[in-house]
């Protein structure tokens, strides 16, 4: 059974269509990476799964359930952290994940979800009104984990956190995943979802532009990937040498620097060629491809994913 599946969902605000048909489907047991910039149409299509907006066309499940007939169903079985959920200031951090666990009906010492977030004892027994924002998101998370949910519903979980907080909360999706959660978070960051979804959708203007396994969508990044390095010599043979190496699309020269565009896996490559033409490397860095530039990858003209990615290794081969 799928997790989560959307049948032509659209949604219009007045003049605004948020959401432009769209279809998704989730498979239990997966990380689901939603990725999008801003107004793209994330948290509109996370507050349909949770009946928070009804969708103007088509339909939404959740862990087989209609998501507006069975929210009650749904919400039982959901772990939520919604995008800037405020905290109560008046309550501890404590008072807010008991709370939570009484609605939930839940067994769980609330000790050990905050320290699993990050937050000690000292914190728990604080007003979330002088909450840093990193602590009100740790918090947060705390409270979506009570009852062990079949599914995390996530809404730009890294916001606020510091690169320490952005990893544990890689490390909480990955756990919850091997218990058995399905996942599905938004983003928009790629470097938050790479590194630990199955699959990932990607939204642009209310519209999936995209949908594939990471590998795939690796694939389409390896296009974007631009290697910069320094040499000590730049010769016309270590020019003629980079460019015959295999992956390899575009070099261009800039003093001293060769940029080389080319696939992420075949770096190494690049740099063995240069110091086997008798030219010393001196210093390198990549450029990851940005967001922006996956979805450029993406919908250059065509809906099909990959297809960018095979035009640009024609011309690099012509
Ligand atoms: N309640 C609302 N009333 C009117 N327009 C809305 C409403 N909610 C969302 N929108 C509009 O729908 C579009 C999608 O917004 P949404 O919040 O879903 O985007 P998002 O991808 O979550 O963006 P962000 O990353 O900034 O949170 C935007 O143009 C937004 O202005």
């Amino acid at each position: 059974m799928a997790a989560i599946e959307l049948d032509g969902v659209r949604k219009q605000f007045g003049g605004v269509t948020a959401l432009e048909g769209v279809d998704l489907t989730v498979e239990e047991g997966e990380i689901y990476g939603f990725l999008g910039p801003n107004g793209a149409g994330k948290s509109t299509t996370i507050n349909v799964l949770l009946d928070f907006v009804r969708p103007t066309n088509g339909t939404a499940r959740v862990l087989g359930h209609d998501v507006r007939e069975e929210s009650t169903a749904i919400r039982e079985r959901t772990g939520v952290l919604p995008e800037g959920y405020d905290v109560y200031d008046r309550l501890t951090g404590r008072e807010h994940l008991e709370f939570v666990i009484d609605s939930k009906d839940a067994y769980v010492d609330p000790a050990e979800l905050l320290d699993r977030v990050g937050l000690d004892e000292e914190d728990a027994q604080r007003k979330a009104g002088g909450y840093s924002k990193g602590m009100a998101q740790r918090l947060v998370l705390a409270m979506a984990l009570v009852g062990e949910p079949d599914l995390l519903i996530l809404d730009e979980p890294s916001s606020g956190l510091d690169p320490n907080g952005a990893r544990m909360m890689r490390e909480i999706v990955r756990e919850e995943n091997e218990r058995g959660a399905t996942v599905f978070f938004s983003s928009h960051i790629l470097g938050q979802v790479e590194s630990v979804c199955d699959r990932v959708g990607i939204i642009q203007d209310g519209t999936l532009v995209a949908e594939d396994s990471i590998e795939n969508l690796q694939e389409a990044t390896d296009v974007e990937t631009t290697l910069t390095v320094s040499v000590d010599q730049r010769t016309d043979a270590v020019v003629s040498a980079v460019r015959d190496v295999p992956g390899v699309t575009a070099v261009d020269e800039t003093g001293s620097e060769l940029v080389v565009t080319c696939s992420d896996d075949i770096k190494m490559d690049v740099l063995t060629a240069i110091e086997e033409a008798g030219v010393e490397v001196e210093d390198f860095d990549t450029h990851e491809p940005s967001l922006e530039e996956l979805f450029a990858a993406y919908t250059d003209g065509t809906d099909q994913p990959q297809s960018r990615a095979a035009t640009a290794g024609a011309e690099g081969d012509a």
